[in-house]
This record gives C-alpha cells, sequence and structure tokens, in this order.
C-alpha cells in the first residue's frame, strides 16, 4: 500500500485527479483510448471536479462506475447522476459514459446488459465506507464470498447490501478479481476513523472486510489518498 497523506481533502482531490490524469493519458498514448471506473458515494464530489478540469484527450475517454445502486438515473441516490452533475462537465463533458443502471426496474436485467457493455477499466478509483467495504463489496453481504472469488471471471455482480441504513438499494458492483485486472487501482478516503480502518485491515488480513482483502490481493501496492 502507498499512503499519501495530505492536510486537506482539497489538497488530497487535486493530487488524485492529477495522477489519475496522467494515467489516463498514458492509455490512450498506448492504445487510443481508456476506460475510467469512478466510486460514488459522498466523498468523490471534490475529486471528480478537480478532475474535470484536467486538460487531456476526454473524446477517448469512456467512464463508469465501480458500482450502482439500482435506482432510476434520476434518483438522488444514483451513482450515475452524481457522475453527471460533477465529472462529465467541462473539459469531461465529451467522455464517453457507460452506466451500469438504465432504469433500476430489474437488478438481474441491469446485470446481464452492463456486462455485455463492461470492459476491465485503465484506472479505477475506489472509495471505502467505516465498516471495511469497497465498491459495494458489503462484509454481510449473502454473496460476498462470490464477490471476494479470486479466480471470479465475472467483472459485475449484483449485491443485496446487508440491512442497514448506511448502504440503502440493491447494487450492482465490480467483484474483487475485476478490480485486480484493472490496470491501475487507487482508493481514496477521508477521516481517522477510515484511516484506523485502513491500517487494521493492512496489520491483518480479516476474513470479513472486503478491504482487507483488497489489501492482501493487490499483486500491485494499492495508492491510498488520504486526508485528515
Ligand atoms: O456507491 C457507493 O456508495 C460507493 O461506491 C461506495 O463504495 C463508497 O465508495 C463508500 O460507501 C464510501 O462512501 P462515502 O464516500 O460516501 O463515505
Amino acid at each position: 500500500m502507498n499512503l499519501h497523506a495530505f492536510a486537506s481533502a482539497a489538497e488530497a482531490s487535486a493530487a488524485l485527479a492529477q495522477a489519475v490524469a496522467t494515467d489516463l493519458a498514458a492509455a490512450i498514448a498506448a492504445r487510443g483510448q481508456a476506460v475510467l471506473a469512478v466510486s460514488g458515494g459522498r466523498s468523490p464530489v471534490p475529486f471528480l471536479q478537480a478532475l474535470a478540469a484536467q486538460d487531456i484527450p476526454w473524446q477517448q475517454v469512456t467512464v463508469t462506475l465501480v458500482d450502482e445502486r439500482v435506482v432510476a438515473p434520476d434518483h438522488a441516490d444514483s451513482n450515475a447522476g452524481l457522475v453527471r452533475e460533477h465529472l462529465l462537465q467541462g473539459r469531461a463533458a465529451v467522455a464517453a459514459f457507460l452506466p451500469l443502471v438504465n432504469d433500476g426496474a430489474d437488478a438481474a436485467a441491469e446485470l446481464a446488459a452492463a456486462a455485455v457493455l463492461w470492459r476491465t477499466p485503465d484506472v479505477t478509483v475506489l472509495g471505502m465506507g467505516e465498516d471495511g467495504h469497497t465498491a459495494s463489496l458489503f462484509p454481510a453481504a449473502s454473496n460476498l464470498t462470490e464477490g471476494l472469488a479470486a479466480a471470479n471471471p465475472a467483472a459485475l455482480l449484483v449485491v443485496v447490501p446487508p440491512a442497514a441504513p448506511a448502504a440503502p438499494h440493491t447494487r450492482i458492483s465490480m467483484t474483487l478479481a475485476e478490480l485486480q485486472r484493472s490496470g491501475k487501482l487507487y482508493l481514496a478516503i477521508a477521516g481517522e476513523t477510515k484511516r484506523r480502518v485502513l491500517d487494521n485491515a493492512a496489520a491483518a488480513v480479516s476474513d470479513t472486510l472486503p478491504i482487507s482483502h483488497l489489501l492482501s490481493a493487490t499483486a500491485r501496492p494499492l495508492d491510498v489518498y488520504w486526508s485528515a
């Protein structure tokens, strides 16, 4: 794990946006296109806004999602809505967008459709919850074993989060195996609580913490952008 520590979320977001832009530009230079997967939630907004301002060939970038709530695109909890509002603006408005959910009516149908169009990201930016979930791989999800399976050929799966107010909605999420297949992996977290969760997960592999599986399974170091 490579920890990059910053005094503020704004500084961390700016630094991460520059690192991601550099990776995307390198992928474009190498193969003429780049795929970026970003996470939702509350924290990513400053990062998404800083990334949108980066001067890279956005017309050769496809933006997609690490995970998505199975809700209508105009629902307040839609990650696609978050990306449209804060990333697909300004310079980045010309990027292609590949949502994981079309209308939010049927999770299985949405998964099947997303899996057809899915391409492994060149760059993936993760968040983490205080319960140690990342993507939508929640500690007590009934199919967590499938989501964490190292050799899982599937890129995506449907996750029904355990009954918890913090994680409403059925989700579609990248699997841990697909996270490992991603070209470059970043984790962006803020605050002391999440830092403690991460440090504990790094210190001892915990079967219950998805973030612990990510840290122990990652063949290359995970770049963590943390601010106090
Ligand atoms: O759809 C989601 O909710 C995210 O992809 C999720 O994995 C998020 O990264 C964490 O829950 C942290 O969320 P916050 O940034 O809101 O703490």
